[in-house]
């Protein structure tokens, strides 16, 4: 089966051929009915990703395939079966929810009914206020809705809860996890780590133009070190642990990476045991989303 979407070695310059490359070679598949977020550092490129994936724009380089069909040339057919969730769609404000719904279900073939979306989304209860009078959240959540009356088959969310409060964005996830299980495919930018992690079948970490890394949030993680911290008496030499980790002190601060996390923190254990060392403030953990995400952006990776 095709994937709903296919991206080869995209490429995107602004300002002519001796311009600024912001998406340097990137590829990646989004399958039928599966999100994909694309996370990266202000200025990686995800934006300009996925203008060129909606078929806002046209690649410099590599192509891209949405729905089996170029998204820029075949503009006209694919439209109407994604849904782009728009950071300001532009319609008067002194509109009301309900009206600036209807305009734009207007727009399109078989839309939803307006009252459908507005509930789907978590606005209908505001159906009759005007657009200016709505809170920043609220407005995402119109935004939201105005991308699910098409029906989309593909449905494109840029930073869709930035701006939310916690309840909200939880509201918000439920929506899209209720639209993936009814089979949409998403394809999602954030900056939060933990929708990223709440929400993605699959992930790819942009920077500089680039994907870095890609896969799942598991796959992803395990390319990153372990982290056992604590504090030890200075002056304690810390013994030879298996795992090949690195170690760092800071004083009486002692931290330790591993590929082997378990090995090294059992030997860590019988170790400060056989010694009788108490080991003050023992944390262990496995790298994190934000731990492979920071170190990307550092750029160490
Ligand atoms: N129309 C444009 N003309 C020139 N440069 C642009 C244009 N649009 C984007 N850029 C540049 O391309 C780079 C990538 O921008 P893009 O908006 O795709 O990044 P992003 O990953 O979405 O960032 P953010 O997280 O800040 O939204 C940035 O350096 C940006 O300044």
């Amino acid at each position: 089966m095709t994937q709903a979407i296919e991206v080869r070695d995209l490429r995107r310059r602004y300002g002519g051929p001796r311009g600024f490359e912001a998406v340097k070679g990137i590829s990646f598949d989004v399958a039928h009915g599966e999100l994909f977020a694309l996370l990266g550092t202000n200025g990686a490129g995800k934006t300009s990703t996925m203008e060129i994936v909606e078929g806002l724009d046209r690649p410099s380089g590599g192509t891209v395939r949405l729905l089996g069909q170029d998204p820029y040339r075949d503009r006209a057919t694919v439209r109407p079966r994604i849904g782009v969730m728009l950071q300001d769609a532009g319609f008067p404000a002194d509109l009301t929810v309900a009206e600036t719904a209807r305009m734009w279900a207007g727009t399109l073939p078989g839309p939803r009914p307006v009252p459908e979306a507005l509930e789907l989304a978590g606005i209908g209860h505001r159906a009759g206020v005007r657009v200016k009078q709505l809170s920043g959240g609220e407005r995402r959540r119109l935004d939201l809705a105005l991308a699910l009356l098409g029906r989309p088959e593909v449905l494109f969310l840029d930073e869709p809860t930035t701006g939310l409060d916690p309840e909200s964005r939880r509201n918000t996830w439920r929506v899209i996890r209720d639209l993936l299980v009814a089979g949409t495919t998403v394809l999602l930018t954030t900056h939060y780590l933990d929708e990223a992690q709440a929400l993605a079948d699959r992930l790819a970490i942009m920077h500089t133009g680039t994907v870095v890394t890609t896969g799942t949030v598991a796959q992803v993680v395990s390319a990153y070190p372990a982290r056992i911290s604590f504090s030890a008496s200075i002056g304690t030499d810390i013994p030879d642990l298996p795992g090949s980790p690195t170690i760092t002190r800071d004083g009486a601060a002692v931290v330790i990476k591993t590929d082997a996390l378990q090995a090294t923190l059992s030997a860590l254990l019988r170790w400060a045991d056989d010694h009788a060392l108490p080991l003050h403030d023992l944390d262990a953990r496995s790298a994190s989303l934000e731990e492979a995400f920071l170190t990307i952006a550092g750029g160490t990776r």
